[in-house]
């Protein structure tokens, strides 16, 4: 048998390792990816833009020799402009413009995301970013350091808009942070939580413009110059987008099903509606078991599984992949957020009644030193009917973050509260209280 996998970027890279480790033997493998580099982990950029890890190098952890090693043929620099899904052929063009055609018996499509690109006036200025490929880091990363360059706009403050926002304010940049939304991390978190980041935010130095359209780039001489937005006009040497990422689809869009924002739709064994095709990572839909339908969520961590439970499929076996709760997590001038499944505000919007339940309390009993403790802050949302575990929140200064697995599973797992009002949750002074904020919590759940 004879596997093409378009694009090797994470989904992809666990497709072809799945491929490679546990079907190698008689079949064959060629990955073909349009970028020059591959396994760029792009949640580091923030880290390494702003300083907080020496550099880049160790945000890649393959390389193509390795998968040439296990029997590979990998091409980069190999754009794929063309799928002929009847006679089974990937048409690609290399970077030297030699024209590659690869017949396949089944085609992995990880063809990831792209920002999205706002189209306002002043769009193709000089000193306007997007942050999703290594080669973008670099420029954001080189836009920073150069003179003159004192004051970023960051336009949508969500996951990356935050974290680069960050990354700005630590390299002594005035940093604007404009979201459309009346708060940060709209999308991931209710207001109560959201809100403890903007104070964060805004205790650091940032300034933020919530509610806030951009409407225009101001530019002089080629070069942005200031942001125009519904509301105001600001001056700023540079610009970053982060509005969140569409899927990139457009080999399968004549042929295959997809979803309402574009996104190959699949099963939970990640075939697409075209039998020998499969569709993995950002590029594909995934199936939420808070919802208990299908949707987009675009993670690294969900494009690994995608990708592994995608090949074990198009290899002939069959199974189906445990569905996403789009667990999450962010760390930003020490403050600690992470939620996985429905916000209050998201089940809202999917029209699933829920209630919730808020707790707050020390991480430690009180007699522990209180440089160690910290307040947590839990929410755990669940529906009206049933009182099925959908969602929850953490936000503090100390790291719980290992905590919000256990409500993913709770969610993966359809649990209802009651399972967790008496769960034995181990008591050590150095770790937590004997009335914990997760018992306590769900004790005092209205059901
Ligand atoms: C700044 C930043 C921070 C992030 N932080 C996190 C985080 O902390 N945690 C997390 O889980 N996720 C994070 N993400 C999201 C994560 O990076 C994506 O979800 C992940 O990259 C998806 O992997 P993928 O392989 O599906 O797609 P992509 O990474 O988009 O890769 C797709 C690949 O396909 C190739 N390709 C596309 N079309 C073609 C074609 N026609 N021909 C040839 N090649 C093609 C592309 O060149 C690319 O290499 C972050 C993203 C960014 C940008
Ligand atoms: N820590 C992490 O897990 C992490 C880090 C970075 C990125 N990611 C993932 O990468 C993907 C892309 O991240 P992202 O930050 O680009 O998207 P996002 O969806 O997290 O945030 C986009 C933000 O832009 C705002 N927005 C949309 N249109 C706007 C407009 N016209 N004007 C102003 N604001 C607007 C939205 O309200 C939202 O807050 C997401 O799936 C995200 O989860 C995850």
């Amino acid at each position: 048998m004879k596997f093409v996998i378009v694009g090797t970027n994470h989904a992809g890279i666990a497709a072809a390792n799945t491929i490679l480790d546990n079907y190698g033997e008689g079949n064959e493998l060629v990955m073909l990816d349009r970028n020059s580099n591959l396994s760029y982990l792009g949640c580091g950029t923030a880290l390494w833009v702003g300083r907080q890890i020496d550099g880049y190098e160790g945000l890649f952890y393959t390389k193509p020799e390795d998968f040439e090693a296990k029997g590979a043929k990998i091409s980069l620099e190999t754009n794929v402009e063309k799928v002929d899904f009847d006679k089974k052929v990937v048409y690609a063009k290399t970077k030297d413009g030699q024209a590659i055609e690869e017949a396949y018996d089944k085609l992995i499509l990880a063809e990831g995301s792209a920002p999205i690109a706002p189209n306002l006036p002043g769009k193709d200025l000089d000193g306007i970013h997007f942050l999703k490929l290594f080669q973008e880091g670099q420029a954001v990363d080189q836009e920073l350091s150069k003179e003159g360059v004192d004051t970023i706009a960051v336009i949508g403050a969500g996951y990356i808009g935050v974290e680069i926002a960050e990354a700005a304010r630590r390299r002594g940049k005035n940093v604007l942070l404009f979201d459309a939304e009346d708060t940060c991390l709209a999308s991931y978190y209710d207001k109560e939580f959201s809100q403890l980041m903007d104070e964060n935010l805004k205790e650091n130095g940032i300034e933020t413009h919530y509610g806030e359209f951009a409407q225009e780039y101001l530019g002089e001489n080629g070069r942005v110059t200031g942001l125009k937005t519904d509301k105001g006009q600001y001056e700023v040497d540079a610009v970053i987008n982060c509005i969140g990422f569409r899927p990139n689809s457009n080999l399968g869009e004549d042929h295959l099903e997809r979803f309402g924002n574009g996104a190959y739709l699949v099963n939970r064994g990640f075939q697409t509606s075209d039998p020998d095709v499969y569709a993995v990572g950002d590029c594909a839909t995934n199936y939420s078991n808070a919802l208990q339908d299908t949707t987009y969520i675009a993670l690294a961590s969900n494009a690994v599984r995608a990708g592994i439970v995608g090949a074990h499929n198009a290899a002939g076996t069959a199974i189906d992949g445990a569905g996403v709760q789009g667990s999450n997590g962010i760390e930003i001038f020490d403050l600690k957020l992470v939620s996985t499944g429905l916000s209050v505000k998201a089940a809202k919007k999917a029209d699933i009644p829920v209630k919730y339940v808020d707790y707050e309390d020390l991480q430690l009993p009180g007699f522990m030193p209180e440089e160690k403790n910290e307040k947590v802050k839990i929410r755990i949302v669940y529906t009206e009917e049933g009182n099925r575990i959908v969602g929850a929140q953490l936000a503090s200064h100390y790291d719980m973050h290992q905590l919000i697995h256990m409500f993913s599973l709770a969610i993966q797992e359809e649990l209802t509260m009651d399972k967790l009002q008496l769960l034995d949750i181990f008591f050590l002074p150095h770790y937590n209280q004997p009335y914990n904020y997760v018992t306590m919590a769900a004790l005092s759940a209205d059901k």
